[in-house]
């Protein structure tokens, strides 16, 4: 028989009811009840004993009884009658073992006689009633706090009813030698309590209660302390006791099924482990006890087959491009789906533009990773037994079975055998005819990484760790530009196949420049240089790491100087261990997640290069913040730099706006800090500053730069002077417009105000842009000129809105003429050719009905032409219908989208006119 695995209700969140659903559906088959779990349920005893019964749970456990021993007389009086109480919840839950902890009370006496005396009052009482007292040292108990002092006080106590509780946490906290156990006698280990942990050097209490892992999950070594634990004969329950502060706030089911895998994966540990360390006789009974309950071994894995990218019609031809620099070929396409087939040596992509999760646009994931495994059915079995969700197969008669299993984060397993015989996967993809080379002397898939949020994070070493039979390096922790990141690498045992995974643990908050949930493949060369100069030469987009790095290698590893020089040349990092060195290098990134490292392993190095991380990240951040500032620049003669206007998305508050300017590839966004209309909604950055900080944090995180805010409208009865906090507002925001509307028939009272306006704002850096949409007393182009012209103001301007330009039937003749530096940017959209009657009518489509550009009846090429070349384009096109049906931020894709098939392309031949 092997043990029975249990769970305490301790490791896991909700009500009782959900925590026995949970534990039952992650097959538990009993469980220790805490005292707390009890209290708070509005199910009796009973009742809890038949919801128990129910579910195929049994109650193993009632804990915790604390401060009973080594007491005064009429303290040990009231603490029997405190005893009695729990026995009568023991008895109608149905247990038989309540969990007694060493004292830790004031009241409390060094004296080991009265402590045995007194439990041994306890078991006799318990014995009546045929219950037991499992005595359990805490690492932090007054005087008895190690677990050899705790059976010292059982064996005097001598009562056949009480006997101990070895929890591994208060064991191997303490340093203690855990073998000692092997002396107690099976029959006095009344129960077992499993926890892993980190090492912390910290109060014990304090990582008692708030730091316990699933084993497998920290640093002890728990097969060892199983194993002796078994040595002893000890034939009961292995019942987690995970004091744990994410767990107890995670959704208790998968919580659940990761203490399950985690038992499950402990008992093949600690088997193997006894198999090699137990002497043939002595290991027999034990390794039968530790047999995981009907989980079938892991097959061997012989390497990565492939890694599956989900793209789409931007990052597709991207992430191919940046192949082909590596030196892949496009050498296969799927028979039934728009997958493609790249390959270089061993090492295997697939692009998969038809996804079946939905992804982000415009940029790559890794959807899918396959690993080879040679027995694919006998890895399915075993992951089924460990829970994970096998993946229902779509395919073609005549296509391979593959089976895959779902990983924590959605992405899909495959284990697959590519014999041979015509049952390979690699059947499924016809040939394009192109044959693979070895161009960029790439051999293998060395390893794939991944990026959890924090919660996910244990799960995902578990699943990896557990479903695929890896094993788990040392937790590592890098000191990143960004924050914290804590990674753990799962390998096989030969090194075949590699799984890094990252997290950050402290993420909160807006502030989050880094890449979010990066994902990289690394492929494996044999000459890392070599490598580097054949993809330079194929125009591979490799990430330039800066001299400060190559300075400090210099100084920390005295490198030949060759050697350092051509690292340097290339940008390839360089990591030693007392194994071997390792020289790596990296793409830019594809799209705002994926990128491709290429390594060599030099001897048996067995890390991966995380000493240089944070110089990669800062050079990806940086690389992608010289991405969204010189695109637009270098190819001046095709594209235009774009800004979202708020009108475009009204409905979003400043940082959405500016993450879905972000997303969609604006460079700018102009901001509506007052309110223009009553019913719309306002966003006072300039009183608020918790938006204030949001807004620049999220400026900040994407590289987005504010070009405008609005609206400082001067009618009769408004003064300039009650702008001057707007105005500071947008200069902290870094705008360099300000747009203005002059709705005043005083004309000398408006140029007075504007150029006063213009007075304000220019010690702060900013341009005074004065709009005229045709409904209001400063109507048209002329008579701006004439506002601007009368305040004769160096930071004035002149704001052309294609809509209001031509409602008000402005002259491009007149537009011309205007000088140049009057124009800053372009308010950019179209119109219907039908011109409202009404200045309702006006006013309405301005606010609601534009169109996008070349949609409608304005001349759009023809206004611009007379406009200076290189002025942004600012997207004002508020579509009220479409926004309702598709959202601000999609609304917002689709303007830049259609914009730039609109303007771009025609502005090539738009011909060389001032
Ligand atoms: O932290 C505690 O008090 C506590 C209680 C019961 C246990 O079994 C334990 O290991 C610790
Ligand atoms: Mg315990």
């Amino acid at each position: 028989m092997s043990s029975s695995l249990a769970i305490a209700t301790v490791c896991l969140s909700g009500t009782l009811e959900d925590k026995l659903s949970a534990a039952a559906a992650a097959r538990f088959q009993s469980i220790e009840l805490f005292d707390s779990d009890l209290i708070g349920s509005s199910w009796s005893p009973r009742r809890v004993r038949q919801e128990c019964a129910r579910r195929g749970l049994a109650i193993d456990l009632y804990q915790p009884f604390r401060d009973f021993e080594a007491v005064a007389p009429d303290v040990f009086a009231a603490n029997l009658r405190r005893a009695e109480r729990a026995f009568d919840i023991l008895e109608e839950l149905g247990a038989s073992t309540l969990l007694v902890c060493s004292t830790v009370s004031a009241d409390a006496v060094d004296d080991d006689d009265l402590a045995a005396e007194q439990l041994h009052v306890l078991a006799s009482r318990a014995g009546e009633r045929g219950l037991r007292i499992a005595y359990e040292a805490l690492a932090w108990g007054r005087f008895v706090n190690t677990y050899a002092h705790a059976w010292r006080i059982v064996r005097r106590a001598g009562h056949p009813a009480l006997g101990l509780c070895l929890d591994s946490f208060h064991v191997l906290s303490r340093g203690d030698d855990p073998a000692g156990i092997r002396v107690v006698p099976g029959a006095k280990v009344f129960h077992v309590q499993l926890a892993d942990a980190p090492r912390l050097s910290m109060d014990v209490v304090e990582w008692s209660r708030h730091h316990r892992l699933f084993p497998g999950l920290g640093s002890f070594d728990l097969p060892a302390f199983v194993g002796h634990v078994l040595a002893t004969g000890y034939d009961g329950p292995l019942s987690l006791e995970v004091f744990n502060d994410v767990y107890r706030q995670a959704d208790p089911r998968y919580a659940a099924i990761d203490g399950m895998r985690s038992l499950l994966a402990l008992q093949e540990e600690a088997s193997a482990t006894a198999r090699s360390t137990a002497g043939a006789a002595a290991g027999s009974a034990v390794r039968e006890r530790l047999r995981p309950s009907g989980l079938p071994p892991a097959p061997a894995l012989a390497g990565h087959v492939f890694t599956e990218l989900a793209v789409d019609a931007v990052s597709g031809p991207v992430t191919a491009r940046a192949l082909t620099a590596l030196g892949f070929t496009h050498t296969g396409q799927h028979r039934s789906k728009p997958v493609q087939l790249w390959e270089q040596g061993r090492a295997r992509i697939l692009l998969n533009f038809a996804p079946q999760r939905t992804v982000v646009p415009g940029t790559a994931s890794v959807c899918a990773l396959a690993v080879e495994s040679e027995d694919p059915v006998g890895s399915t079995r075993r992951a089924e037994r460990l829970l994970a969700p096998v993946l229902p197969r779509l395919r073609q008669p005549e296509e391979a079975e593959l089976a895959s299993v779902a990983a924590p984060d959605g992405t899909a397993v495959f284990l697959v055998r590519t014999g041979a015989d015509g049952e390979s996967w690699l059947q499924d993809f016809l040939p394009t005819g192109a044959t693979a080379t070895a161009r960029g002397g790439i051999t293998d898939t060395d390893h794939v990484s991944l990026t959890d949020a924090v919660d996910d994070f244990d799960e995902s070493t578990l699943f990896y760790r557990a479903v695929l039979g890896l094993r788990a390096g040392q937790t590592t922790e890098i000191a990143a530009p960004f924050g914290l990141i804590r990674g753990r690498a799962a390998t096989d045992p030969d090194g075949r196949v590699r799984i890094t995974l990252h997290t950050a643990p402290l993420r909160r908050g807006d502030w989050a420049p880094a890449i979010p949930n990066p994902q990289h493949v690394a492929f494996r060369t044999g000459d890392a240089i070599a490598s580097a100069k054949a993809m330079r030469a194929l125009g591979a987009p490799i990430l330039k790491i800066p001299d400060n790095y190559y300075a400090d290698l210099d100084a920390r590893l005295d490198l030949p100087a060759e050697l350092l020089a051509a690292l340097r040349e290339y940008s390839i990092m360089y990591d030693r261990d007392e194994h071997g060195a390792y020289l790596h290098f990296y793409t830019e990134m594809l799209g705002s997640r994926v990128f491709f490292a290429v390594a060599q392993r030099v001897d048996a190095y067995a890390g991966y290069g995380d000493a240089s991380a944070p110089v990669r990240m800062a050079a990806h951040r940086e690389r992608r913040l010289i991405t969204l500032r010189d695109a637009p620049v270098s190819r001046r003669d095709e594209r235009h730099e774009y800004s979202l206007a708020h009108l475009t998305a009204l409905s979003l508050s400043p940082p959405e706006l500016v993450d879905a300017a972000a997303a969609a590839g604006y460079r700018y966004v102009g901001l509506r800090m007052t309110r223009v209309t009553p019913q719309e909604p306002h966003y006072p950055l300039a009183t608020d500053p918790a938006l204030m900080r949001t807004t620049k944090v999220r400026l900040a995180a994407t590289g987005v730069e504010v070009l405008d805010v609005e609206l400082a409208r001067i009618s009769p009865d408004e003064d300039p002077k009650d702008f001057l906090r707007f105005l500071e507002a947008g200069a902290e925001l870094g705008a360099r417009h300000v747009i203005t509307q002059l709705p005043d028939p005083d004309r000398v009272r408006k140029v007075d105000r504007f150029a006063q306006l213009c007075e304000m704002a220019r010690p702060l850096g900013l341009t005074v842009d004065l709009e005229f949409p045709s409904w209001t007393e400063t109507p048209d182009l002329r008579e701006a000129t004439r506002v601007l012209r009368g305040a004769d103001q160096p930071n004035a301007g002149i704001l052309i809105d294609l809509l209001h330009f031509a409602r008000s039937g402005s002259s491009i003749a007149d537009l011309r003429q205007l000088p140049a530096q009057w124009f800053h940017f372009i308010h950019v959209c179209d119109a219907p050719p039908r011109v409202p009657a009404t200045n309702e009518g006006l006013i309405h489509t301005a606010r609601f009905e534009r169109l996008f550009p070349g949609e409608g009846g304005i001349d759009v090429h023809g206004i611009l032409d007379a406009l200076p070349r290189g002025l942004p384009y600012a997207l004002e096109i508020p579509k009220a219908t479409q926004v309702a049906q598709v959202g601000g931020k999609e609304h917002a894709r689709m303007a830049i989208s259609a914009s730039r098939e609109h303007l771009d392309r025609a502005a090539g031949s738009a011909g060389s006119e001032p």
